[in-house]
């Protein structure tokens, strides 16, 4: 009779005996594998007893432990056979079940399907045996759509141990088998796990005082095993060590590392050396758990040093907090670094052809000519300096937080405005708090497919939800199409995920071919809104939020839907070739035509008040009369003692247009000039001839008249000046 133990699992779902058509395939040797071999056969299992009966070195061969096994069982009532091949022999094993048992698909497995535990055979054998026998099972654990592996390591393996190299070796080279039969094997439900046991066995009695062998029981180890191979254990590429009635798990830790690399410069050992404590400091390390998280971190290192950028290893939450101010406690909260972004025209313009807009549609040249009169840069543009703060190095450095980047989908997004944004400036972007967001907010979900199951709430009362559209026939429908390459110009705008560009990348995340980003569909869809019910006036644009329901793929046509509702426009957006809906719940509030513009950009675009001026003519006065003799001469200007120009100025903030009233030809012009700081001095300390400047690009100038007479300034940042 079987003992009363065998109760608890059949509680949680192991099938009771009669219905059972378990498969157990059992190496044995009179220690673990006995046990085991009882263990599963007492729950039902048909076991197949494998051993050689080999000695702890490998010598001997004897039928005698296996036999006796098989005896034990079936003194008992239970399915037992005995086999003597090698381990190399998988075939004939399996073999040998299906002979004793009958047809696997048929009687075999229908139910629960194989089980494999693997034990101590011959250490020569153990790497190779493992896998020729599990080789051999695998299609029929496919067939069945159920597999549970356990492979047998050792702390020798984990760890090392003194004279043991082949062994160690052989040990640890089964669990790189299991990690890959792991991901293989989980699509069809066959899960591999290893366990490391310390067991008093036929092998450690030589090895261990005989009074621990017998303390270190088999009992022990086995219900592990025994759950490991349960169906409803969702357990898979884990490592346990076991003994002793004590079960731990395993994993791997990486320290935060350390970058030492710069662009222009090579790395070096003496680099390597310097940094030697920051290397090996686990303060915030993280633990990788696929390989596409340990690739990760280096594709991210290649980034941050091809841009130049920071060399160093991304702060932690907590220290970036420490860093800027913010109480290292909230940084438990997920407070993401302050991250700065400085951008001009070319980014805007950048950004503007990655989102569809073209000069086959002269109205898209105000936002891809830095010489329109009306140069803007597109409202969504906005995303783009929290979408930098977040990628780079941002989500990284969350404590804890471990992404399989090629499982990444964006879920949704909502941008609002304070003021319109400025075609160039300096964007701080962090987290919260409220009090510092002075252009625009983003909210940002993002999805990791099949991560899941660390429960807590489903959402947050913060983010904002997706609205549906109304039920009726939409105000407006606008097809554009995304061209082949869409999703390799949208990422020269600072999203740089393999996921669109890379096949390989997006095959791991199951896509038959990279996809655009939902960023890149958002900003189609918006620019839809914005000339169909904002005359392309950004500063109309208030908020915009969307779902991103399914992916786009580079080249296929977007047919945006758009109800009018007050100042809410809803939008759906389909696929055309597909008709799938991709932008969902998605809505866009604009100011009404008068409330717009609350105040004009503080710095860049084309509204500068004349303080700006009055300023300039102050600085340069204050540097000396040469100066302001060499700036009158090539600008006309007349700075007076007070710093102050003589040329008058009128600044229209309501319709943005800055006029000259009276320059040194008379006559009320209106032109615009860019220049940076930089060129700007060179230009007035006479180092740089304007002319030049104008045709080699650095001087900027909307306006079809002589440089002397065009004079309004706008600086990139004149606070600096
Ligand atoms: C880090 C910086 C910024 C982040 C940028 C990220 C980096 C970028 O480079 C990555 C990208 O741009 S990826 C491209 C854009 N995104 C996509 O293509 C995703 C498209 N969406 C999908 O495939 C599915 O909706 C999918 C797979 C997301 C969900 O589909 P399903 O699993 O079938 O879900 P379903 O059964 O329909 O619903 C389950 C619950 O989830 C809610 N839900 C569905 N889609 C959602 C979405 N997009 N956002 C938020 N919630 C969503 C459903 O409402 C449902 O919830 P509940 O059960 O509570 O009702």
């Amino acid at each position: 009779m079987w003992s009363s133990g065998a109760i608890a699992l059949e509680k949680v779902g192991h099938r009771a005996p009669a219905e059972s058509s378990n498969l157990t395939v059992v190496f044995v040797s009179t220690g673990l594998g006995r046990e085991y071999a009882l263990a599963f056969a007492e729950r039902g299992a048909s076991v197949v007893v494998n051993d050689l009966g080999g000695n702890a070195k490998g010598g001997g061969k004897s039928s005698a432990a296996a036999d006796k096994v098989v005896e034990e069982i079936r003194a008992k009532g239970g399915k037992a056979v005995a086999n003597y091949d090698s381990v190399e022999d998988g075939e004939k094993l399996i073999q040998s079940a299906l002979k004793e048992f009958g047809r696997i698909g048929e009687c075999c497995v229908i139910y629960n399907g194989f089980l494999f535990v693997f034990q101590d055979l011959i250490h020569r054998i153990h790497l190779r045996g493992s896998f020729l026998v599990t080789r051999a099972a695998w299609d029929h654990m496919k067939k069945q759509k159920f597999g549970r592996i356990i492979m047998t390591t050792s702390a020798a393996g984990i760890y090392g141990n003194f004279g043991q190299s082949n062994y160690s070796a052989a040990k640890l080279g089964l669990l790189g088998l299991a990690n890959t039969l792991a991901i293989e094997g989980s699509k069809h439900n066959i899960y591999c796990n290893t366990i490391a046991p310390v067991a008093g066995s036929r092998l450690t009695e030589t090895v261990m005082p005989p009074d621990l062998v017998a303390s270190l029981k088999p009992e022990y180890v086995a219900p592990l095993v025994l759950w490991l191979c349960h169906e409803q254990c969702q357990e898979n590429g884990g490592l346990f060590e076991v003994g002793a009635g004590w079960v731990g798990k395993l994993r791997w830790e990486r320290s935060q590392g350390q970058i030492m690399r710069q662009k222009s410069r090579p790395m070096t050992p003496e680099a390597v050396r310097d940094q030697w404590d920051k290397i090996c400091d686990f303060t915030d390390a993280t633990k990788p758990t696929t390989i596409q998280e340990s690739l990760q971190a280096s594709v991210s290192v290649l980034s941050r040093v091809d841009a130049g950028g920071q060399v160093e290893a991304p702060p932690s939450a907590a220290a970036a907090a420490a860093a800027s101010g913010i109480n290292p406690a909230l940084a438990v909260g997920q407070k993401l670094p302050v991250s700065t972004f400085n951008f001009n025209h070319t980014q805007c313009i950048l950004y503007a052809l990655g989102v569809g807009m073209s000069t086959k549609d002269p109205d898209h040249l105000r936002f891809l000519y830095e010489g329109h009169p009306d140069f803007s840069c597109l409202p969504t543009f906005g995303v783009i300096p929290s979408q930098a703060a977040m990628m780079d190095g941002g989500l990284a450095s969350i404590p804890g937080l471990n992404i399989d980047f090629t499982q990444v989908l964006h879920g949704e997004q909502y941008l609002e405005f304070y003021r319109p944004l400025p075609t160039s400036g300096i964007f701080w972007a962090r987290l919260l708090p409220k009090a510092l967001i002075l252009i625009c907010y983003n909210q940002f979900s993002v999805f990791v497919v099949g991560a899941g199951r660390f429960g807590g709430t489903r959402t947050s009362a913060k983010a904002k939800a997706p609205l549906p559209p109304p039920k009726r026939a939409p105000d407006a429908v606008v097809t554009d199409c995304t061209t082949r390459d869409q999703a390799a110009l949208y990422r020269l705008s600072g999203d740089w995920n393999p996921l669109h560009i890379d096949p390989g990348f997006a095959a791991m995340g199951g896509f038959k071919a990279p996809i655009l980003h939902g960023l890149c569909s958002f900003g189609f869809a918006a620019r839809h809104v914005l000339k169909q019910f904002a005359n392309n006036d950004p500063s109309r644009f208030k908020a915009i939020k969307v779902r991103f329901a399914k992916p786009v793929m580079p080249g296929q046509s977007l047919q945006t839907a758009m109800w009018k509702e007050g100042s809410r426009i809803h939008i759906e957006c389909k696929v055309k070739e597909t008709s799938d809906v991709v932008l969902s719940g998605a809505y866009v509030d604009l100011h009404q035509a008068a409330e717009a513009s609350p105040e004009p950009p503080s710095q860049g675009g084309r509204l500068q008040s004349d303080l700006v001026f009055t300023e300039i003519g102050r600085r340069i006065s204050e540097v000396g009369p040469e100066l302001v003799k060499k700036v009158n001469a090539v600008f006309g200007w007349e700075i007076t003692k007070e710093g102050k120009t003589a040329a008058q100025w009128t600044i229209d903030l309501k319709n943005g247009a800055g006029s000259l009233q009276k320059g040194p030809y008379g006559g009320k012009v209106d032109v615009t000039f860019t220049v940076a700081d930089e060129d700007f001095m060179e230009v007035v300390q006479g180092k740089l001839n304007p002319q030049k400047a104008f045709f080699s690009g650095k001087l900027k100038v909307r306006g079809n008249i002589m440089l002397s007479q065009k004079l309004e300034v706008i600086l990139k940042d004149y606070a600096k000046l």
